[in-house]
């Protein structure tokens, strides 16, 4: 800005006339002001030529020009000025569009192309020579190094003289000929880039190169490289070679770059060291010939012809891969990518198997350490629904299951029945055999409602598998189609579904109500996934996990049947493992855990066990031993029992002798609503607690005014059935009477106390005269039944087993822990009733039952077995009804 330095003092205060002065002064300003825009304008130029000239001149100058010109110009010259400095601007900015790099040029590089005019001479070569040092003998001084880019050169001749150059580069010239570096044994970096070489047939490489850049030159075919030890980077972009060759025993080479050829194939790289190899832009169509390259990190191949991804396996070290640009159609080419273990980002770009509407689930889910997947971030939260939706762990599976059936039971109309009614207290009873394939549950199951057909029913399951020799139809299973089963799934037909070894397993309303009806508890067979969805539901069966403990005994089991493929049976065995973990990472899990190597065993203590709970003579057992002594082991065989007069709803009576049993005991704190209530808020506000006891009572109500079947008194966890008896036969449930105390009323007895001509229809259909017990619901009106207890004798005593049992059936947090035991013997003795019960001798103290709300002790399982990695594993056949 030299033009505003100018004195202004100097310009403007002359010695002219006024008007003369005038006009003097206003051509000085003029001159001066085209003297300062010309400065700026060229200042602008320079700034247009080595940036962009538009925002130059909109942004930066035409603001400081501007600026100058307000500064220097009164209001009637602005006018002019603008004018002319509007047409400078034109002008420069019309020259400055015209203007090209190589117009640019300093004029330092003008004079040397001139100089060299297409031919390296001394002169001209002296100014690309720099790095001074000692020759690789040591002995004098050379330069190392000479750079001599972008000079038209086509001759360099010279360079035989150059024999100390360690490293040459030459790019943008037009050399066709590059025998000099023959002459050159140590050069080690060479740069011809941008040049004319149209063959290396006479190129003799050092052999000591490490690198070697020839990309952008019109070569047709590689050279023979193999003994170049030390070559480490080898660059031949943009070139028209078609196939690798003459890279065998380049142990050193790491980066290859063979970008924009034509190569069809990838071959000939077998074994090397190569970390980053390119093929952008070729015609290749498989990556078969990686396959030996264990050393990859990253690989381009985008922008070829590829299809398939077979041979990208056992790459350890590949980090990033792009395939941009390709014909990758199917999902299951990305399964040849699932075991990199380093892969973290992926470019599908531009490939067929884009328009895939699982892709990017089935990508994240194959190849789950990913970072980036076409150029963009993968979330966590797509790596979850990947994984959920690909291989969702068995606790997703299990919910899944359980929602898709409870969303597709509200859509259609269900019959909730008395026999299964889920209340807040009383379960419907199950006992549920569940453990592999082939353990022996389906036989046991059978066994155990055979002997205690009077307490336990066999529930039928749907499957979609055909029947086996043997199996009918209605007696092991309903056996349907898989489209009938689906359409079963859709009308909200099931509690819970699996799908093993293809096939569907389903446990419907209707075969639970089946047995429910008859009055009987129900007994079912099932794998642990069935068990994981059954917990949810407002069931509270108990468990029975058999587990075949001598896998060469399991395996013997299968194979004996006859009817499964060897990698059934693997997986059947494989599948052990993760039964026995469950029973062991979750205590408490399983009710009981009974090994079934031996069935006449496992039968044995199954049986033992429900003698107990149902409190059956033991009369039998003598029996049951000589069967198992005998010859032959056969269901039919075993004797059965007969339930003693006092016996009939014993279910959850259990001796605290047997380890095993334990856990059958309390199932107060199994109540469904109450875990749900318990998971939905662990601290209620005042108002919430109010109206879920309001709700709670209400639910009571209902199931008390409910005149519900006859059979149901065995379903009832009821305690003393066998402790009072009378000639009416007429029971007194200590369990549920506790529970009841709270809410029992005199008027809830009016209600409650109907005759049988008030039993509901359904009720009278499915009344039988085997078992002469009560429904739920009457037994709960029978509890409050009028009973004179100041008058009667047994008043202490069935205080006594009131306060016997109240001890161990107060659940915490229920509305019957607050009351105190007095309060509740209280309430028991102002019911002012009347007794029916003339005989109360025969009553019985139950002793505590020890344990009975403690956690089962489960015996420990050896572990014996190696772990198994577990194949694909039944699921929910929900999830794919979906
Ligand atoms: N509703 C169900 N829910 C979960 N699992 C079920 C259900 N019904 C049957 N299963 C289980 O599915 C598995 C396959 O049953 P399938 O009848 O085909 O086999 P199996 O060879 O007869 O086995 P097993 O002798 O153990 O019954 C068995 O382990 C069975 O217990």
């Amino acid at each position: 800005m030299e033009a505003a330095t100018v004195s202004d003092g100097e310009m403007l205060g002359g010695e002219l006339p006024p008007e003369e002065g005038e006009e003097a002064d206003n051509m000085e300003k003029e001159e001066m002001v085209r003297e300062m825009l010309d400065e700026v304008v060229r200042e602008m130029l320079d700034e247009m030529v080595r940036e962009s000239a538009e925002e130059a001149l909109e942004e930066g100058v035409q603001e400081l020009a501007r600026l100058l010109l307000w500064e220097l110009l009164d209001d009637e010259s602005g006018d002019v000025v603008e004018q002319f400095y509007q047409e400078l601007l034109d002008s420069a900015l019309s020259s400055s569009q015209s203007s090209n790099l190589e117009e640019c040029q300093s004029p330092e590089e003008e004079e040397m192309q001139e100089e060299f005019d297409g031919i390296l001479t001394e002169k001209g070569l002296v100014k690309g020579l720099s790095n001074l040092s000692r020759t690789a003998a040591g002995s004098e001084l050379a330069y190392c190094r000479l750079s001599l880019p972008n000079y038209e050169l086509h001759d360099i001749t010279i360079l035989y003289n150059y024999t100390h150059l360690q490293r040459l580069e030459l790019p943008h010239n037009h050399i066709t000929d590059l025998r000099c570096v023959g002459r050159m044994p140590y050069l080690l970096q060479l740069d011809a880039s941008h040049n004319q070489l149209s063959s290396l047939a006479d190129l003799k490489l050092p052999q000591n190169i490490k690198e070697v850049d020839l990309s952008y030159n019109q070569l047709t075919g590689m050279k023979e490289l193999s003994n170049y030890r030390f070559l480490f980077k080898l660059n031949l972009d943009n070139n028209q070679i078609q196939a690798i060759e003459g890279l065998m025993n380049c142990i050193s080479l790491r980066y290859l770059s063979l970008a924009e050829n034509r190569l069809c194939v990838v071959r000939g790289l077998h074994n090397l060291p190569i970390k980053l190899l390119c093929l952008r832009g070729n015609k290749i169509t498989n990556v078969t010939g990686l396959a030996q390259m264990g050393r990859l990190h990253k690989l381009d191949l985008s922008d070829n012809r590829i299809e398939s991804l077979n041979g990208m396996e056992n790459h350890d070290l590949l980090e990033t891969i792009n395939l941009e640009k390709n014909q990758i159609r199917e999902l299951n080419e990305i399964k040849h990518m699932q075991n990199l273990p380093l892969l973290r980002v992926l470019n599908l770009l531009w490939n067929p198997i884009q328009e895939h509407p699982d892709y990017l689930f089935w990508t994240l889910f194959m190849v789950q350490k990913l970072t980036e997947l076409d150029y963009k971030k993968v979330k966590a939260t797509d790596k979850v629904l990947a994984i959920n939706k690909y291989n969702p762990p068995a606790e997703v599976v299990a919910a899944s299951d359980h929602m898709t059936h409870i969303m597709y039971g509200f859509q259609q109309h269900q019959k909730i029945y008395d026999s299964t009614l889920p209340n807040l207290d009383i379960p419907y009873p199950m006992l549920v055999l569940v453990g592999p394939q082939a353990c022996g549950k389906r036989e046991l199951a059978h066994m155990l409602c055979q002997e205690f057909s009077d307490y336990f029913g066999y529930c039928i399951c749907h499957t979609s598998r055909s029947p086996y020799f043997g199996e009918e139809d209605g007696c092991d299973y309903h056996f349907v189609t898989e489209q009938t089963f689906q359409e079963m799934i859709q009308l909200g037909k099931f509690i819970e579904t699996i799908k093993y070894n293809g096939n569907y397993f389903g446990l419907s309303r209707e075969a639970l109500e089946a047995v429910a009806r008859e009055g009987l508890a129900c007994c079912i067979h099932m794998e642990l996934e069935g068990v994981r969805s059954l917990k949810k539901t407002y069931l509270e069966p108990r468990y029975i996990l058999l587990i075949p403990m001598k896998t060469e005994e399991h395996q013997r089991r299968l194979h004996l049947r006859g009817l499964y493929t060897k990698s059934q049976i693997d997986f059947a065995t494989s599948r052990v493992e993760s039964y026995i973990s469950m029973n062991q990472d979750y205590p408490g899990y399983f009710d009981a855990v009974i090994s079934s190597d031996n069935l006449m065993h496992a039968y044995l203590q199954l049986s033992q066990l429900l003698r107990e709970y149902l409190s059956l003579s033991n009369q039998a057992s003598n029996d049951i031993d000589r069967v198992i002594k005998g010859d032959k082991w056969q269901a039919s065989d075993l004797p059965k029992s007969t339930p003693t007069e006092s016996n009939h709803s014993n279910w959850s009576k259990s001796s605290p002798s047997n380890g095993l049993s334990v856990g059958f005991l309390d199932s107060s704190t199994r109540n469904y609503s109450s875990r749900i209530q318990a998971r939905l808020s662990a601290e209620k506000t005042h108002l919430e607690q109010c109206s879920i006891e309001r709700r709670q009572k209400m639910a009571r109500e209902a199931v008390k005014g409910q005149a519900a079947g006859p059979y149901t008194s065995l379903f009832k966890r009821v305690q003393n059935i066998s402790y009072i008896t009378s000639t009416s036969g007429i029971i007194s449930d200590f369990t549920s009477y506790t529970s009841l105390i709270p809410i029992a009323s005199s008027t809830d007895y009016d209600q409650t106390s109907r005759s049988s001509s008030d039993l509901t229809s359904s009720e009278a259909t499915h009344s039988t005269p085997r078992v002469s017990s009560f429904s739920s619901a009457e037994v709960f009106s029978e509890i409050i039944k009028p009973i004179d207890l100041d008058t009667d004798s047994s008043t202490d005593i069935v205080s006594q087993a009131l306060l016997s049992e109240y001890k161990f059936l107060a659940i915490p947090g229920d509305r019957i822990s607050s009351l105190t035991l007095e309060e509740g013997l209280e309430s028991y003795k102002e019911l002012k009733v009347t007794s029916k019960y003339p005989s109360v001798q025969n009553i019985q103290i139950p002793s505590p039952r020890l344990g009975s709300n403690n956690k089962p002790i489960l015996p420990p399982i050896p572990s014996g077995r190696t772990r198994a990695e577990i194949p694909e594993g039944p699921q929910q056949a929900a999830c794919t009804a979906k």
